[in-house]
C-alpha cells in the first residue's frame, strides 16, 4: 500500500463542506459524548440517498442529527426521515436541529425507544433506505429487521463497520470487533445482496438489496 494512503484518507475525510447545521450539530453531540458520523460518512449517506431518489429513510441512532441532516439533504424534497434513537436528551437536540435547519415536520419522525422494541413494528419492504449508526454488536443484532423493511433496490448503510480499525487486524477478538467482521462477512455472502465495504469515517458497509 502506498505510503500516502494515510494522507488520501485525510484528504478524503477533508473533502465534504459540511453545511452550518451539520457542523453545530456536530458540536452539540461532540458535547455529549455522542459520536456523530463523520463528514466523509455523512457525504455519502447523502449521495446515497440521493441515488436511490430516496422518500422514505429509516435510521437507527439519531443521536444529535448529524446523520440524519446529511440525509435530508440527499433525499428528494417530499422524503420523510425516521429516526429512532433509545436516548430522548439526544434526540431534542436532533429535533431542534433539523427545526434549525428548516425541515418542516412533517419531514421527520423521530421515535424514541430501543430499536430492537420499534423496528419489528415497521412496514417490511417500504424504505428506499435504512441506515445503521451504532455500534456493530447492535448493528449485527438489527441487520435481519432493517433488510426486512428495505425495497427490493433499496441500500443498508451499516456505520463503524470497521470499528475504530480493529476490524482488519485479526489479532483483535473482542466481542463487538468480532462481531463486525462476521456481519460483513454474512452479508457478502448473500446472493440477494450487493455489498461493499468502504473505508470512509469508522467504514462503511453498504448493501443494495436486489430480491
Ligand atoms: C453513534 S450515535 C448516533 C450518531 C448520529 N447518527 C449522528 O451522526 O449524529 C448512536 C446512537 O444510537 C443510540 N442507540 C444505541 N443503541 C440503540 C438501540 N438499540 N436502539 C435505539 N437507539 C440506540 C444511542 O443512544 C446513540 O444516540
Amino acid at each position: 500500500m502506498s505510503a500516502d494512503k494515510t494522507l488520501s484518507w485525510s484528504y478524503t475525510e477533508e473533502f465534504p463542506l459540511e453545511p452550518e447545521a451539520q457542523a453545530q450539530a456536530r458540536r452539540r453531540g461532540i458535547e455529549l459524548g455522542v459520536g456523530p458520523v463523520s463528514p466523509a460518512t455523512g457525504a455519502l449517506l447523502s449521495t446515497l440517498a440521493a441515488g436511490v431518489g430516496a422518500r422514505s429513510v429509516a435510521e437507527i441512532g439519531t443521536g444529535t442529527g448529524v446523520s440524519g441532516l446529511w440525509l435530508l439533504q440527499g433525499m428528494g424534497p417530499d422524503g420523510v426521515l425516521t429516526t429512532i434513537d433509545v436516548e430522548a436528551e439526544v434526540q431534542r437536540e436532533a429535533r431542534r436541529a433539523f427545526d434549525a435547519a428548516g425541515y418542516p415536520g412533517s419531514r421527520t419522525r423521530v421515535i424514541q425507544g430501543r430499536a430492537s422494541d420499534v423496528m419489528p413494528r415497521m412496514a417490511a419492504r417500504s424504505y428506499d433506505m435504512v441506515v445503521l449508526d451504532v455500534d456493530p454488536l447492535e448493528a449485527a443484532a438489527l441487520a435481519e429487521q432493517a433488510l426486512r423493511m428495505l425495497r427490493v433496490g433499496g441500500v443498508l448503510a451499516v456505520t463503524r463497520a470497521l470499528w475504530n480499525d480493529h476490524v482488519a487486524d485479526p489479532a483483535r477478538r473482542d466481542q463487538t470487533t468480532v462481531a463486525a467482521r462476521e456481519l460483513g462477512k454474512a452479508l457478502r455472502e448473500r446472493e440477494d445482496l450487493v455489498v461493499s465495504l468502504l473505508p470512509v469515517g469508522d467504514g462503511l458497509l453498504a448493501v443494495v438489496r436486489r430480491a
